[in-house]
């Protein structure tokens, strides 16, 4: 395990002074010179106002020293850029690419230091013995090298998220500070331990406000972290083992994709040395979701995390279209494998009759027995078709130079057939007859050729799939790739593998590789230990990684991004509940170690090739390497709006066991009955918006209809009027979305149009109904004409 350290950065073995930059530990009583800014402010010097009055200033004592660390460390950060800069590189490549690369380290590392700057740090622990932890984004240390703040993710912080009145775990005292820019604004304490502490400090204990006000804030449109705040079953999961795949099951609002996120940050810090230099990808539903999501890793200080849609996981291909829902399921079945692996068997072609080539006056034949021979050698070797292509050549090359040793009268020795089967290859028509028989191939073209030829299509899926089924794949050529191809893709992109025309090459190409990257190795070692450089945030290979080759300085995610075959230390799928069983396999393709988060909820799978079990959806690829823990307490939406929700989804007989809301909840949810017009249900719309706008004075507000092409006059009218001068301060807080938008994202306020509507829409409507409901923390609006779902 790394220690997840910078220099200048606390270690993180929990070992910690307290407060004070004497590295000695203080006791458990506040200073005098708090105690005076309380009585200059007027309360009473032992009332519990003027206590927490104390208290306050003695934590912002405290929070300006560790921003004065902060803004040392960074200055020295920035100074070393600079030089880096000003220095002249020797004028080689090599030179160049190591400045490059320091340039890039620093610049990154800077980055990271800026992305702490806000709630730098959040608690503190006061130990029943008396020592005092503060907890917060990073480790941070004195001069001295003693500990002034705790990376949340180190083991001496864990107790800030564990620990419980029932079993404190040596914990008297937890305190959030709650902080605007690099001011306390209040603190608010939990009692767990009253025997360690004295009558004094009991009389600012309040209770875990720090939760509720965090639930309850606004809405910002982008997810925040929730460090602060993490609960005692989320942490567990956040600090779970790094191996095997984890599942993480739980309904809406319970926290998944937050938990997962903090975990990627956790097991980076954590097991640095191996996951950092391979990255972690985290795959979500949507573009709009990634967006959603983008700024909580980087405000965690990780920045190197590659962020994915399935769509976008084949590099190259944009997959942006959809298939119908019977189509999109075919492709995401498993059967689809066997499909694509016999499809690429069948361009392996046998010869059905000689073929006589003649070669400056001699004449050769390519055999249909050499063609069946070379064709099972190739199969033979187990490498995908391009590669095994290079033994299917020779092994024809080989046979038709025996011929011409014949023919001309030459000995027939290996070497002379060797040298003949360099003249055979620079033949045009030798080339051309054996490339017919095991073409090189490309993923896209090929899948394209595929699914455009109806010949190709019945043979390969003969004895696979019904009649019927292999005619719904059939479309025509340069059909724009859809999401469910994408898989496919991948899987013809492994069975073909990449386009090597010359292995051997190759061959000596990798070995020269090798050793230069052993070299760049030790000579980073070497650079590490001059600079005194942080072993935690950079291992010796991740800058080696930077000096070396033309990307000397692309990031670890810059390189996967743009790599097929890159393989990722740790994968996070989101709303894993909607990954088909053939992206399962494009998936674990990614991480052979099968260190993987996943998180879903099956209540949720609208998607016709989701899954309805996590069996059925990893057994395939992680056979008894997978477990499950569960989330209970949904924080999003208030018990007000999860009953009625969750009396629709039984009602239509799926049967989920539901989060214990956090929040009883202010509202009960509206319900607006209109005619069917479309007019007069964007009216009705306007109505619930400029209502929630007034209700809570602000936030972030969503209307979610079924998809476009059935409400799409309604959608378009919400739109336009949301242009008019009348709801200026609303047209950029309200989203129209339809409900395949709304996976994982939530709203202040949610406005549902058409709930029956929804649930008619799609197979599994239901499923789409309880995730529209299932988006406020606040507020909910049900908006429908005719007849309520039932139990709605
Ligand atoms: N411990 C916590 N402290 C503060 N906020 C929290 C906590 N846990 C969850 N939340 C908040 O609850 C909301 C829901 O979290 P998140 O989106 O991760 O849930 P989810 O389980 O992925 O939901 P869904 O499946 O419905 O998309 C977010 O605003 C998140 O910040």
């Amino acid at each position: 395990m790394s220690d997840g350290t910078v220099d200048g950065l606390a270690d993180s073995t929990g070992s910690t002074d307290g407060a004070g930059n004497s590295g000695t530990p203080v006791g458990r009583h506040v200073g005098s010179d708090a105690a005076s800014s309380s009585e200059a402010a007027g309360a009473a010097p032992d009332s519990p106002q003027g206590a927490t009055e104390r208290e306050v200033a003695h934590e912002q004592d405290y929070l300006d020293q560790l921003y004065s660390r902060l803004d040392d460390i960074r200055s020295r950060a920035q100074k070393t850029l600079d030089e880096v800069r000003r220095a002249s590189s020797s004028n080689t490549p090599a030179g160049r690419a190591e400045k490059d690369a320091f340039d890039a380290l620093h610049t990154e590392r800077l980055a990271q230091l800026d992305a702490v700057e806000d709630r730098l740090a959040f608690g503190r622990l006061d130990m029943s013995g008396g020592e005092r932890r503060y907890v917060g984004r990073i480790g941070l240390s004195d001069e001295g090298q003693h500990q002034l703040l705790v990376d949340w993710r180190a083991p001496a912080a864990a107790a800030f998220y564990q620990a419980t009145a029932a079993s404190p775990g040596g914990v008297a005292r937890r305190r959030h500070l709650a902080t605007r820019g690099r001011t306390v604004t209040g603190i608010d304490d939990e009692l767990l331990d009253a025997a360690g502490l004295d009558a004094a400090d009991l009389t600012t204990v309040t209770g875990d406000g720090a939760l509720m006000t965090a639930l309850t804030e606004h809405r910002t449109g982008k997810m925040r972290d929730i460090v602060a705040t993490l609960q005692s079953e989320q942490d567990q999961i956040v600090r779970a083992p790094l191996t095997g795949v984890l599942v993480v099951q739980g309904g809406p609002g319970t926290g998944k994709t937050a938990v997962a996120l903090h975990r990627a940050a956790y097991l980076l810090y954590t097991h640095r040395e191996r996951i950092a230099k391979s990255g972690v990808l985290v795959v979500g539903p949507s573009p709009v979701f990634l967006r959603y999501i983008e700024r909580v890793l980087p405000s965690l200080g990780e920045t190197g995390v590659v962020l994915s849609t399935p769509s976008q996981i084949f590099p190259g291909v944009e997959a942006n279209a959809t298939d119908v829902p019977n189509v999109a399921m075919l492709k995401g079945d498993l059967r689809m494998a066997r499909v694509i692996r016999e499809a690429v068997r069948q361009r392996q072609l046998l010869l059905p009759k000689p073929v006589p080539i003649s070669l400056d006056g001699d004449q050769i034949t390519l055999r249909p027995a050499a063609v069946a021979e070379a064709r099972s050698r190739a199969r033979q070797t187990g490498r995908p078709h391009n590669e095994a292509r290079s033994t299917f050549v020779k092994h024809l090359l080989d046979d038709l130079a025996g011929q011409l040793a014949r023919s001309r009268r030459l000995e027939n020795d290996a070497e002379t057939r060797l040298e003949l089967a360099a003249e055979l290859r620079d033949s045009i028509d030798v080339r051309r007859e054996i490339n017919l028989r095991w073409m090189p191939l490309s993923a896209e073209a090929f899948l394209d050729k595929l699914f455009s030829t109806p010949a190709r299509l019945r043979a390969a899926t003969e004895g696979k799939l019904a009649k019927a089924e292999a005619r719904l794949l059939q479309r025509p050529a340069g059909s724009p790739w859809t999401q469910s191809d994408v898989p496919l893709l991948d899987e013809v992109a492994e069975l073909i593998g990449p386009d090597v025309t010359a292995t051997a090459e190759a061959a000596r190409e990798r070995a020269r590789a090798a050793a230069e990257r052993a070299e760049a190795v030790r000579y980073a070692q070497g650079v590490l230990q001059m600079s005194g450089e942080a072993s935690a945030m950079m291992t010796a290979d991740m800058l080696a990684d930077r000096f070396e080759g033309p990307g000397g300085s692309l990031t670890v995610s810059e390189r996967a991004r743009d790599d097929r075959t890159w393989t990722y230390g740790h994968v996070v799928v989101d709303e894993a509940q909607e990954v088909s069983p053939m992206m399962w396999r494009t998936l674990a393709r990614r991480v052979p170690s099968r260190s993987m988060t996943v998180v879903g909820d099956l209540a949720q799978t609208s998607s016709a090739a989701g899954a309805s079990t996590w069996a059925g959806a990893l057994d395939t690829i992680a056979k008894d390497r997978w477990r499950v823990s569960e989330l209970t307490v949904n924080y999003r939406t208030p018990a007000k709006i999860m009953r009625p929700a969750a009396a629709m989804l039984t009602a239509t007989g799926i049967s989920v066991r539901l989060p214990e809301s956090a929040r009883e909840g202010d509202w009960e949810p509206s319900v607006l009955q209109t005619p069917a017009e479309p007019g007069a249900m964007a009216e009705a719309v306007l109505k619930a918006v400029t209502a929630d706008e007034a209700a809570l004075g602000g936030g972030q507000f969503a209307v979610i209809l079924a998809r476009e092409e059935v409400l799409g006059e309604v959608s378009e009218r919400v739109r336009k009027s949301l242009l008019a001068p009348e709801y200026a301060t609303l047209a950029d807080r309200v989203s129209v979305l339809s409900v395949d938008d709304v996976k994982g994202l939530e709203y202040d306020a949610v406005t549902v149009v058409d709930p029956v509507g929804i649930i008619a829409a799609s197979r599994r409507g239901a499923s789409d109904l309880y995730v529209a409901l299932t988006r406020p923390t606040q507020r909910l609006t049900v908006i429908h004409h005719g007849k309520l779902p039932k139990g709605l």
